[in-house]
């Protein structure tokens, strides 16, 4: 599998495996010192080649990222670099200045509006896509995109004929989501939005001792794989690009190797996790917003 992706949408090419610093690292509060651990952590994924790093507005992070950066020797055009605005989602040209400035960068390679449940009185999704589009046009970012949006949401961005489609949307996916997702992600590829996923190791993260975990202990068995490797792979499967985290070299060169040629789940491999995921429904993020009372 090749160690990019290229869409018609995207101007520069996206690394498939992505080094996320929310989660884990985030702190919520950009007035935060750097974080030395985030900065060393990112300089361990950058030298066993990771070259897409995931942030946001919220995570708080943009600072440590910014000082990661800095101090390492890999040329910016050799980086790939997503944010996310939320919080500031009225004035988002602002919002994306500023995140500039914290992360020391003068463009970034995807911007997006990190989830469509924001304060839909400070702002219309048709004036934020707007202003998404005029930062595309203006070069302070490659790419627009949005996260979390499910399908009557693409529908209502998409019902507004946009100059620029939303290149990608970027949604937690793993097992026991991927039934509650089937629906987004047959409109993303319908519509040529790459679906980049976050939390794909959740089974095995969020919900341990689930259905799932069996069948993805004997595919490592059977493959000689790590479970987080399995798992990745199936990602890679269902959707274009993954977002994951750690601060352990070992486990970051296990996630990146998933994209040995060498290495390829079957048809039975697929449809035994999809069996074992559908079997519980279980989300992590924006759960309450999504999910409601379901
Ligand atoms: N757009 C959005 O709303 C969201 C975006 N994200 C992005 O996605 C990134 C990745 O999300 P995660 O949920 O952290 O991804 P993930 O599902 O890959 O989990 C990563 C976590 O698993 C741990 N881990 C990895 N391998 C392990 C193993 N073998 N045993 C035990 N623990 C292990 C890591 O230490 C890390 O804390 C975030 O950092 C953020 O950048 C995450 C959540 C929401
Ligand atoms: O990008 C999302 C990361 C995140 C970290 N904590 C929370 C809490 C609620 C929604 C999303 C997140």
């Amino acid at each position: 599998m090749s160690h990019t992706l290229t869409l018609s949408s995207l101007k520069t090419a996206i690394p498939r495996i992505g080094y996320g610093t929310g989660t884990k690292w985030y702190s919520g509060d950009n007035s935060k010192p750097i974080d030395k651990n985030l900065v060393q952590a990112i300089h361990v994924a950058l030298s066993v080649g990771y070259r897409h790093l995931d942030a946001a507005e919220m995570y708080g992070t943009d600072t440590s990222i910014g000082e990661a950066i800095r101090t390492q020797s890999i040329p910016r055009n050799k980086l790939f670099i997503t944010s996310k605005v939320y919080r500031n989602i009225e004035n988002i040209e602002q919002a994306c200045l500023d995140s500039l400035s914290r992360l020391d960068i003068d463009y970034l390679d995807l911007w997006l509006i990190h989830s469509p449940y924001f304060d839909r009185n400070k702002i219309s999704l048709e004036q934020a896509w707007k202003q998404m589009e005029k930062l595309f046009e203006n070069g302070k970012v490659k790419a627009i995109g949005v996260s979390n949006f499910q399908k009557n949401h693409l529908e209502e961005l998409l019902a507004l004929k946009p100059k620029i489609k939303p290149a990608v949307n970027q949604i937690e996916l793993h097992p026991y989501v991927y039934e509650a997702s089937r629906e987004v992600i047959e409109y993303c590829k319908s519509n040529e939005i790459a679906i980049e996923s976050y939390s794909p190791l959740g089974s095995l993260i969020y919900k341990p001792g689930g259905p799932v975990d069996e069948v993805v202990e004997k595919l490592a068995k059977k493959y000689n794989r790590s479970p987080a490797q399995i798992l990745l792979k199936w990602n890679l499967k269902k959707g274009d690009i993954a977002v994951t985290t750690s601060s352990k070299q070992e486990r970051l060169e296990d996630f990146l190797n998933v994209l040995d040629e060498n290495f390829q789940l079957n048809n039975e491999d697929i449809k035994a996790i999809d069996d074992a995921g559908a079997k519980l429904h279980f989300r992590q993020y924006w759960t309450k917003e999504i999910d409601g009372n379901k």
